[in-house]
């Protein structure tokens, strides 16, 4: 048994994009069509670009999965870049024949100069290649691995949109998660309220139109979760630190709640705090609001994970901001080839892979064992020990 560690490899135009996986036990039944529903619903989303209509992204498993199952040892995945076969001569790692045009002209927002400054490329392609959102097509795969094993443990994430630009959703209180995650799979916009869903369309058409984009917000749930997950100990191994890094990660979100989040500055401590209550049938104690998102202390309470993060608009603007060459130095009209409009329906699928890439490696260090069967033991022996306390 190790800790969960993972890392991706890959540029948006190379041949493929690439992950190593250690740490996830043998014995969990993995097919590479479990991981391609998540990879389809990432590229779907109302306000993608062209290139989502060239990629068809599908995980390739090149170790650690042998008839169905995994061994324990590393696991290997690629995803192949359809769209490399567009850049013959300008994307290989063998010197050029003859050198590409240099790409000089970076977008406010994006990685172009902070990336081309730090690593003093002056073709600031070297750095677009790998500061794109390409990455997250592995880390949805990452999650979708994940997924098995919490599906395993009886742990569900799952994510959808609340708000695009200044278009918010509005949910019944009476709207179970259940329901909530059947009708926001159904939209291509990830979102559970109908109504908003059309106003945050018009939305995005409305942006493309101007030449502009736009951000928004997604929540991301999980069920399931047992109380203690995480620590209290130690910085870096509270679970809401954890969570919030993983969703902070992701390309251009810039904001991370969990549970009231700022909402919670803004009330009173009786406004705030979760009672406590306990069900004397099922031996566990029960909080009849969830204000805390699942998390006190660093640590899971048992009740539902909840966290939000809000993503800024796409860097690649049609009607582009002013910029400077970093050749020339000379103030230029930025030329426009393909982008999104808006990509928080797809952000949200990555969120939803980056918070259960955090509570596996949590329950796998909370429980331990080498094979799904013994981190199943260890769990039922854990909500025995629950049921006692
Ligand atoms: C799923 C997804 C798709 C994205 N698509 C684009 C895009 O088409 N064009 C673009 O300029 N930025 C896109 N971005 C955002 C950039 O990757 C991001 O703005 C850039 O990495 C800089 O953001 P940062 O300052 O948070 O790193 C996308 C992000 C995500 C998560
Ligand atoms: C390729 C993906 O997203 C890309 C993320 C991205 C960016 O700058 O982050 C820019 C766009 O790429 P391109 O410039 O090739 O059109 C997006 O399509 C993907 O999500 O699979």
């Amino acid at each position: 048994m190790t800790a969960l560690r993972w890392i991706t490899a890959g540029e948006s135009h190379g041949p493929e994009i690439s992950a190593i996986v250690e740490g996830i036990p043998a014995g969990l039944p993995l097919l590479a069509e479990d991981i391609d529903a998540d990879l389809a619903r990432r590229q779907r989303g109302y306000g993608r670009g062209a290139r989502m209509k060239i990629e068809q992204d599908r995980v390739r498993f090149t170790a650690g999965v042998r008839g169905g199952e995994t061994l324990g040892g590393p696991i290997a995945m690629v995803i192949e870049n359809r769209d490399h076969g567009n850049w013959a001569g300008r994307m290989g790692a063998e010197p050029f024949a003859e050198p590409p045009e240099a790409l000089t002209r970076p977008r406010p927002g994006h990685a172009d100069l902070a990336g081309g400054l730090k690593y003093d490329r002056r073709d600031l392609r070297d750095i677009l290649e790998r500061a794109s959102a390409r990455e997250t097509a592995m880390r949805v795969a990452v999650g979708g691995v994940c997924r098995k094993l919490l599906a395993a443990l009886d742990v569900e994430v799952f994510a959808h949109v609340v708000a695009i630009g200044s278009v918010s959703a509005a949910l019944a209180p009476t709207t179970s998660p259940h329901e909530l995650r059947v009708l926001a799979r159904a939209s291509d916009l990830a979102c559970a309220d109908p109504e908003a869903a059309e106003a945050m369309r018009a939305a995005i058409r409305d942006a493309a139109h101007r030449g502009d984009t736009l951000g928004g917000v997604f929540e991301v749930v999980a069920l399931g979760v047992p109380p203690g997950l995480g620590s209290h100990v130690q910085w870096d191994r509270r679970l809401d630190g954890r969570v919030a890094q993983a969703l902070m990660s992701i390309q251009a979100i810039k904001g991370v709640e969990v549970g009231l989040g700022f909402e919670a500055a803004r009330r009173s401590g009786s406004g705030v705090h979760d009672p406590i209550a306990y069900d004397a049938e099922t031996n566990l104690f029960i909080r009849p609001t969830n204000h805390a998102g699942g998390v006190e202390g660093g640590i899971s309470n048992g009740m539902p994970v909840v966290c939000r993060a809000a993503m800024k608009p796409i860097a690649t603007l049609k009607r582009a901001l002013p910029s400077i060459d970093i050749r020339s130095k000379e103030r230029f009209d930025a030329a426009f080839e393909r982008s999104d409009v808006c990509a928080v329906p797809a952000a949200s699928v990555v969120g939803e892979a980056m918070v259960m890439i955090v509570l596996t490696a949590a329950l796998l260090e909370k429980l331990g064992g080498d094979s799904l069967s013994e981190v199943q033991r260890h769990l039922a022996g854990y909500r025995e020990q629950l049921a006692r306390f």
